[in-house]
C-alpha cells in the first residue's frame, strides 16, 4: 500500500477511535461480555491521606462487618473473598469517618462492586431521600451499574434506586425518596439544580465513575465539577477510572479533595513465552495465502486477526469464509450489543478466528486468544509505529504463563521500517523471520509450537 493511501486510512481510524463512543463503547463491551473477574497478581500502590494511618487491608467479606442483607448479598453473586482492588478499598471506604478515595485499576478487577458495596453500606434505609448519588459517563454504563446495585442490594429491599437518565422523565416538583441515585452528569445537574428531584445538600456519597471516559466527553467533565460543587464538604467523594494520564489525575484532583489514592499496577507485560515472527509478503494476495497456511494448522486455537481498515478486515473476513474457514468480523459500524455478540460467540469458542480492526478492538479483552496476526502492522495517525498498540495486541497471547504466538505481515518496506522501529523500540524484543519458502514455512513453525497450546 502507499504511504499516502496509508496515512489517509489511519487517519480516518484514528479519528473515530478519538470519538467519546468508542471510549464509553470498549467499556460497555467488556462489561458485557466479561463473566469473571480478571485475573491478576499486580501490586496495589496506596498512597494515603494520613501517612501515620496503619493501612487495613482485608481478606475476606466478613471482615468488613457488612450488614448481613449485604453480605448475602456478596456471596449470592458468588463473590467468595475481595480482589485486589477490593482489599485495600473497601476498608478505606467504610471507614468511619468516611476518606475520600480515588482509585485506578484497569477494567475488571472489580471496582463497581467496591463502590456499590460502599455506597449500599452507607444508605440508611430509614430516611426517604437520595443519599449516594453516583456519575456514570453514557446512559447505557449507568444501566450496567444500576444492575449491580439491584443485584447486591437484592436481599435489602428497604434500599431503592433511582436512574438519572435521558428519557426518565418525572412530574415537576417530585421529590425523590429513592436512597441511590444513578445517571449521567446532564441528567443529574439537572435534577439537582433546576428540577430539584434531589437536594444535593443531603448527599452524603458521590461517586464518579469512569473517569478516564467521562473526561473524554465534552461537557462531562464541567457538569460533573458543577455537581460536586453543590454537595456538602462532609460528603465522601470516591472516583474510579481504568487508566491516570494527566487529564485524568488533574480531574480527579478537582473532584475529590484530600483524597486517599490507590493504584493498582498493570502487570507487567513479560513477553518471554510470545514468540514474534514475521513474513514477508509482496501483496495483499500473498498475505491472505499466508495467513491460510497459519490458519489450517491452528484450527483448535483461535486468532486473532488484526487490519488496518474496516475494508481490509471485511475483504478479508469475506475471503476467509469463502475459503471455509468460520471466521468471525468485528466491525466498527456495528452497534455495541452486535459487538458484543460477535465477541461472545469467540469467547465462547463458536468461531476460532476474530478478524478486526485495531480500533474496533482496542481495549477489548478476549483471555484465551494464543496467536495473534497482525495482517497490518499498527501505525498512528501519522504513519509512526503504534508500539503500544503492538504490546497491547501481542501481549493478549502467553497470558498466564502460555506460549502464545505472534505473526506480522510485511508487504511494503514502509511496513518493514515500521517492524525493524517497533523491535528498536522494545530492545529485549526480539521478531524472528520466518524464512521464506512461501506457504509453508509458516505452517511449519506454527506446527513447532502447536503442542503447547
Ligand atoms: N470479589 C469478587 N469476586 C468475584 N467476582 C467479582 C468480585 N468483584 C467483582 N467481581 C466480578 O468481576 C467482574 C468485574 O468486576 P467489576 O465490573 O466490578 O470491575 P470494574 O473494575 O468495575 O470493571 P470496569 O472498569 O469494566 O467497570 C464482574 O463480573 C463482577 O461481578
Amino acid at each position: 500500500m502507499a504511504t499516502d493511501s496509508w496515512a489517509q486510512a489511519v487517519d480516518e481510524q484514528e479519528a473515530a477511535a478519538e470519538s467519546v463512543d468508542d471510549k464509553a463503547a470498549q467499556s460497555l463491551l467488556n462489561k458485557l461480555i466479561r463473566s469473571n473477574l480478571v485475573n491478576t497478581t499486580n501490586q496495589v500502590e496506596v498512597l494515603q491521606r494520613d501517612p501515620n494511618s496503619p493501612l487495613y487491608s482485608v481478606k475476606s467479606f466478613e471482615e468488613l462487618r457488612l450488614k448481613p442483607q449485604l453480605l448475602q448479598g456478596v456471596y449470592a453473586m458468588g463473590f467468595n473473598r475481595p480482589s485486589k482492588i477490593q482489599e485495600t478499598a473497601l476498608p478505606m471506604m467504610l471507614a468511619e469517618p468516611p476518606q475520600n478515595l480515588i482509585a485506578q485499576s484497569q477494567s475488571g478487577t472489580g471496582k463497581t462492586a467496591a463502590f456499590v458495596l460502599a455506597m449500599l453500606s452507607h444508605v440508611d434505609p430509614e430516611n426517604k431521600w437520595p443519599q449516594c448519588l453516583c456519575v456514570s459517563p453514557t446512559y447505557e454504563l449507568a444501566l450496567q451499574t444500576g444492575k449491580v446495585i439491584e443485584q447486591m442490594g437484592k436481599f435489602y429491599p428497604e434500599v431503592q434506586l433511582v436512574y438519572a437518565i435521558r428519557g426518565n422523565k418525572l412530574e415537576r416538583g417530585t421529590r425523590l425518596q429513592e436512597q441511590i441515585v444513578i445517571g449521567t452528569p446532564g441528567t443529574v445537574l439537572d435534577w439537582c439544580q433546576k428540577l430539584k428531584f434531589i437536594d444535593p445538600k443531603k448527599i452524603k456519597v458521590f461517586v464518579l465513575d469512569e473517569a478516564d471516559v467521562m473526561i473524554a466527553t465534552q461537557g462531562h467533565q464541567d457538569q460533573s465539577i458543577r455537581i460536586q460543587r453543590m454537595l456538602p464538604k462532609t460528603c465522601q467523594m470516591l472516583l474510579f477510572s481504568a487508566t491516570f494520564e494527566d487529564t485524568v489525575w488533574n480531574f480527579a484532583k478537582r473532584i475529590v479533595p484530600e483524597p486517599n489514592i490507590i493504584k493498582l499496577k498493570r502487570e507487567e507485560e513479560t513477553l518471554d513465552t510470545i514468540k514474534q515472527y514475521y513474513v514477508i509478503c509482496n501483496s495483499k494476495e500473498e498475505k491472505f495465502q499466508a495467513l491460510c497456511n497459519i490458519y489450517g494448522a491452528i484450527t483448535i486455537a483461535q486468532a486473532m486477526i488484526f487490519c488496518h481498515t474496516r475494508k481490509t478486515a471485511g475483504w478479508l473476513a469475506g475471503e476467509l469464509s469463502r475459503e471455509g474457514h468460520r471466521v468471525a468480523l468485528l466491525s466498527g459500524e456495528m452497534q455495541v450489543e452486535q459487538r458484543a455478540a460477535v465477541i461472545e460467540r469467540f469467547r465462547d469458542g463458536k468461531e476460532k478466528v476474530l478478524v478486526t480492526t485495531n480500533v474496533c478492538a482496542r481495549g477489548i479483552d478476549v483471555e484465551q486468544v494464543s496467536v495473534v496476526i497482525n495482517f497490518d502492522l499498527p501505525v498512528d495517525k501519522d504513519g509512526n509505529p503504534d508500539n503500544e498498540t503492538y504490546l497491547h495486541r501481542i501481549g493478549r497471547t502467553g497470558r498466564f504463563g502460555k506460549r502464545g504466538l505472534a505473526i506480522n505481515m510485511v508487504d511494503s518496506r514502509f511496513s518493514m521500517n515500521i517492524l525493524n522501529r517497533i523491535q528498536e523500540h522494545f530492545s529485549k524484543f526480539r521478531i524472528d523471520k520466518i524464512q521464506t519458502i512461501p506457504n509453508r514455512y509458516p505452517t511449519l513453525v506454527i506446527i513447532y509450537y502447536y503442542p503447547s497450546f
